[in-house]
């Protein structure tokens, strides 16, 4: 696969958790190269569930919660809206000739709650010699993602939950038992490796964008490092009514391990401590 010499480069959902995070490593961490421009649009600017819209266009995922908002919405978000606008994506890609697209998958649910069919991505290489793809990274976390109490992503509605329960000193609830395991990744980590999938990943087959197997936590052990980050020294309640999903979604990151032995990731606690100050001296903004 030839990527041409000049990129055009239209990243939508420009300005949610993925989209920001994009942003922020292209004009700040000097992510973009001679020859490059790029374009981020946000949901307003560019619907891809009602408009006509909409390069290489590079989608973080449609819509972005955690599992209330997945369970009571799923089906419309995760299915039906999901596969309207990618089937969408895919006639306007071919509509205007781009020669590559990265699709988000959201995360590592898609694999176990949602199906693409990357099928079609294949198809289209083989047609049209167009390179689309997706990456599938584990629960990403970072700012602008939702704070929201109830369809948070588990993580920032805990720091959310956390920083309400300090200013009103009452105890902080966690859903759960606190047991159930997993794999988080640092918004600014599944930018930077977004971007080296748009310029060196040739593959058709998707890629899991995860740290190692290893790294994979309990979330007690998370609410404990948001309790550090924002100094909250209150009761902490597990309150075992509410679900605790599934038990673990230990994901592998071999392939990724192959291509980029080196890649360092953002450590979890400086992770949390970064969106924790975001998310702090942002209120006024975030999305809660
Ligand atoms: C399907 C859906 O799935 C994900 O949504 P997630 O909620 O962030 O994360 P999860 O389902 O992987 O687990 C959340 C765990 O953590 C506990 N837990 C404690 N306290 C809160 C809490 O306050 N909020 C949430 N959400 N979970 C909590 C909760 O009981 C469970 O054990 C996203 O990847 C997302 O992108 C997605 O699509």
């Amino acid at each position: 696969f030839d990527r041409p010499h000049f990129m055009r480069v239209l990243v939508t959902g420009g300005s949610g958790l993925l989209g920001k995070a994009i942003e922020q490593v292209v004009k700040q961490e000097g992510g973009c190269l001679e020859g490059e421009q790029w374009t981020f649009l946000s949901s307003k600017e560019a619907n891809l569930v009602v408009s006509e819209v909409s390069a290489h266009p590079c989608h973080p995922p449609g819509c972005q919660g955690g599992r209330t908002l997945s369970s009571h919405e799923g089906e419309p978000t995760l299915s039906g809206e999901l596969h309207y606008l990618t089937t969408q994506f895919l006639s306007i890609t071919r509509l205007y000739d781009f020669p590559e697209w990265i699709f988000n998958c959201s995360n590592q649910n898609m694999i176990v709650c949602v199906c693409v069919d990357f099928t079609d991505y294949r198809g289209y290489f083989a047609q049209h010699g167009r390179r689309y793809t997706a990456v599938i990274p584990t629960n990403v976390y970072g700012p602008y993602d939702n704070f929201n109490f109830e369809n948070g992503h588990v993580l920032s509605a805990l720091m959310h939950k956390t920083y309400a329960a300090k200013k009103e000193g009452t105890p902080l609830q966690v859903w759960g038992s606190g047991t159930p395991r997993r794999q988080f990744i640092y918004s600014l980590d599944v930018a930077r490796l977004f971007l080296w999938v748009l310029r060196e990943y040739d593959e058709i087959d998707p890629i899991i964008l995860s740290v190692g197997e290893e790294e994979e936590l309990p979330i007690k052990d998370a609410v404990e490092m948001i309790a550090d980050a924002l100094d909250f020294k209150g009761q902490i309640v597990f309150d075992t009514s509410k679900s605790d999903g599934q038990i673990k979604k230990t994901a592998s990151n071999t392939k990724l391990r192959r291509y980029l032995p080196d890649f360092t990731f953002t450590p979890l606690s400086e992770g949390i401590k970064k969106t924790c100050d975001w998310f702090v001296h942002n209120y006024d903004i975030a999305r809660t």
